[in-house]
């Protein structure tokens, strides 16, 4: 009798969830398949994480460029053509991510990756200076000096036979973001064994896990399963190394006494400003002088700014507010004394902005960090918790999207001679008949041909490969009803593949971008509108000294097997990315 009960509620209950699925579907002006009851389709989607694309493509191919899923009572809109993925991602409204970045807020909590409304807005124009190129050019030193070690390491390996690229490039590409990042040199090219990188691969693997396979994704079911505990062990590492590494620096910062200042006490814009090599120091050019001769208008206009409600500009802001067309060269005689005699590091006692500072790591080490924790010293009310926050979503976001970059763009040039002559003649050309030596960030800027390489290669294997946006209430976008809690994926890999927005759209041609597009938003290997990829002139810089240095000292060939392409929190692959190297002559 129980029995025939709990069979008829549970046969009632799975009425009800279909009823309301195929209610919610008809809402939606998207075609897609039928739901099942409580599923929806998430059955659909229990496939091997390398068939994923391949099961959107056909879905894509049987019910349009858009189509409609639920993952249990989750609706879907997955887009694949830039026609309707434009008015998306330029959407001022629309910028929620989607449901499946929950997964990473465990490790990013709040960050500006997974954050949204006014605190992302907050955020996102606090931190878009520090991607300022004049900041970045003092990473360059860092890129090239893990390059050597990379460049070592292939020179070993270059005797004609495959080797999967993506385990190899990520330690080069992690070493270069902590250093960046938290300033701190962790060597894993020379220690792959790290508690650090093992937690980083783990929690990726669960988090990707958690995003392809629905079950795993709520909540009831995966805190009950061994992958909770693994996740807490290796949470704990990284939160762990972050949080040792803040309070290092907030010690380092108190040793070389950066807490004084002159006049107004403004120590975290001083001192940032020295951080980050802009300017030399207030208290030795003089206030007036600086702001007359050096900032000129940025002040009045920062005055104007609506963002800082007509307030002064901070000074952590003012180098890179106003001219972002000119480089900032520094000042005349910045590392002159008045009386000439070359600057000291402290004056009366006090650290100064002297490039002699080097010793006590205030100059360019830390200086994602530093902007940080200065702004928190500032009464910005960062608090320690949101400091981390960013640099481990700097740190998650800074180095498996440039390795899968790098990795595919060797995969494409393995496949081409020609292409790889035609890099190496663009170096000659700026290089000279010094092709041993670091580039230089203005000579980046002239590899050109490269440029068009890099962007041909992340159009066919974008480095991520899927995007997603939560609808907050019901409304119409790009043609598209859609209703609230949707999740909106946007898929780049194919979007970037249609055979109306590019000719041959399967074939690797740089030359191809050389062309204004058909359309600008069939290109969103950085995403685009407000929430694109904040880091992506960081991430060029790194992709082209990578690259250009590879193609100086090898000719790279092509390895018998093709990857099978897995988009994970990245576009990986399932059986690696392979490809030969041989020294050049
Ligand atoms: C080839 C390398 C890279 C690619 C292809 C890439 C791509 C992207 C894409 C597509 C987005 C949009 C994500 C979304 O809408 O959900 C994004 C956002 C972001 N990226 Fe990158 N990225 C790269 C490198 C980097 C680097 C090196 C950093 C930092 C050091 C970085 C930091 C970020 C951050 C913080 C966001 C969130 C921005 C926001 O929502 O305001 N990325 N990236």
């Amino acid at each position: 009798m129980i029995l025939l009960l709990v069979s008829v509620v549970l046969v009632f209950a799975l009425l009800v969830s279909w009823i309301s699925l195929v209610r919610q579907s008809r809402r939606f002006n998207v075609d897609g398949p039928s739901p099942l009851p409580l599923v929806g389709n998430a059955h659909l989607f229990v496939v091997k994480s390398s068939e994923f694309l391949n099961l959107v493509q056909r879905l894509s191919e049987k019910y349009g460029k858009v189509f409609r899923v639920h993952f249990f009572s989750t609706p879907y809109v997955v887009i694949c053509h830039a026609k309707q993925a434009e008015e998306l991602v330029s959407s001022i409204e629309h910028i929620t991510k989607g449901r499946s970045y929950s997964f990473l807020t465990c490790w990013l909590g709040q960050g500006l990756l997974t954050s949204t409304g006014q605190r992302w807005k907050t955020h996102r124009k606090f931190l878009t200076p520090a991607f300022h190129f004049n900041i970045l050019q003092n990473f360059l030193p860092v890129f090239c000096k893990n390059q050597r070690v990379l460049t070592e390491k292939l020179r070993g390996l270059a005797d004609g036979r495959p080797i999967d690229m993506f385990p190899i490039i990520a330690l080069a590409a992690l070493d270069n973001v902590t250093e960046s990042i938290m300033g701190v040199c962790m060597e894993t090219q020379k220690d792959s064994q790290s508690e650090y990188v093992k937690s980083i691969e783990e929690l990726s693997a669960i988090v990707t896990m958690r995003m392809q396979i629905p079950f795993f994704g709520e909540d009831a079911i995966f805190n009950l399963l061994p992958y909770k505990t693994r996740q807490d062990k290796a949470l704990k590492v990284l939160h762990g190394q972050t949080n040792k590494v803040i309070e290092a620096r907030r010690q380092e910062l108190k040793k070389a006494k950066i807490t004084a200042l002159p006049d107004n006490n403004d120590i975290g814009l001083k001192n940032s400003m020295r951080s980050w090599t802009c300017c030399c120091s207030l208290k030795l050019m003089g206030k007036k002088i600086f702001f007359e001769k050096c900032l000129g208008n940025w002040y009045q206009r920062g005055r104007q700014n609506p963002f800082l409600g007509g307030r002064r500009p901070y000074f952590i802001r003012l180098p890179f507010r106003g001219r972002q067309d000119k480089p900032w060269k520094g000042f005349p005689g910045q590392d002159k004394q008045r009386d000439g005699s070359k600057r000291t590091g402290t004056e009366e006692g006090k650290i100064t902005a002297s490039p002699d500072n080097m010793d006590i790591g205030i100059k360019n080490k830390h200086a994602f960090l530093d902007l940080l924790w200065l702004a928190e010293m500032m009464g910005k009310k960062i608090d320690d918790e949101s400091v981390r926050e960013e640099v481990d979503t700097f740190m998650f976001e800074g180095h498996d999207t440039t390795t899968s970059g790098i990795v595919y763009t060797l995969h494409c040039l393995s496949k081409r001679r020609d292409v790889q002559e035609k890099v190496y003649e663009e170096l000659k050309t700026i290089y000279g008949n010094e092709m041993h030596r670091d580039p230089t960030y203005h000579e980046l800027a002239q590899m050109k041909y490269l440029e068009l390489v890099l962007k041909e290669s992340m159009r066919l294997f974008p480095p991520v490969p899927l995007i997603e946006r939560r609808i907050m209430k019901d409304c119409e976008v790009g043609g598209l009803k859609l209703l609230k809690g949707t999740s909106v994926v946007m898929n780049i890999y194919q979007i970037q593949r249609q055979p109306d927005l590019y000719d041959d759209p399967l074939e690797f041609r740089p030359e191809r971008f050389e062309a204004p597009l058909k359309n600008p938003f069939s290109w969103l290997a950085f995403s685009a509108g407000p929430r694109n990829c904040i880091g992506q002139k960081f991430a060029m810089m790194e992709l082209k000294i990578t690259i250009s240095e590879i193609i100086k000292h090898f000719y790279i060939l092509p390895a018998a097997q093709e990857p099978e392409l897995s988009a994970d929190l990245v576009l990986r692959s399932k059986n690696g990315v392979q490809v030969k190297f041989m020294p050049r002559k």
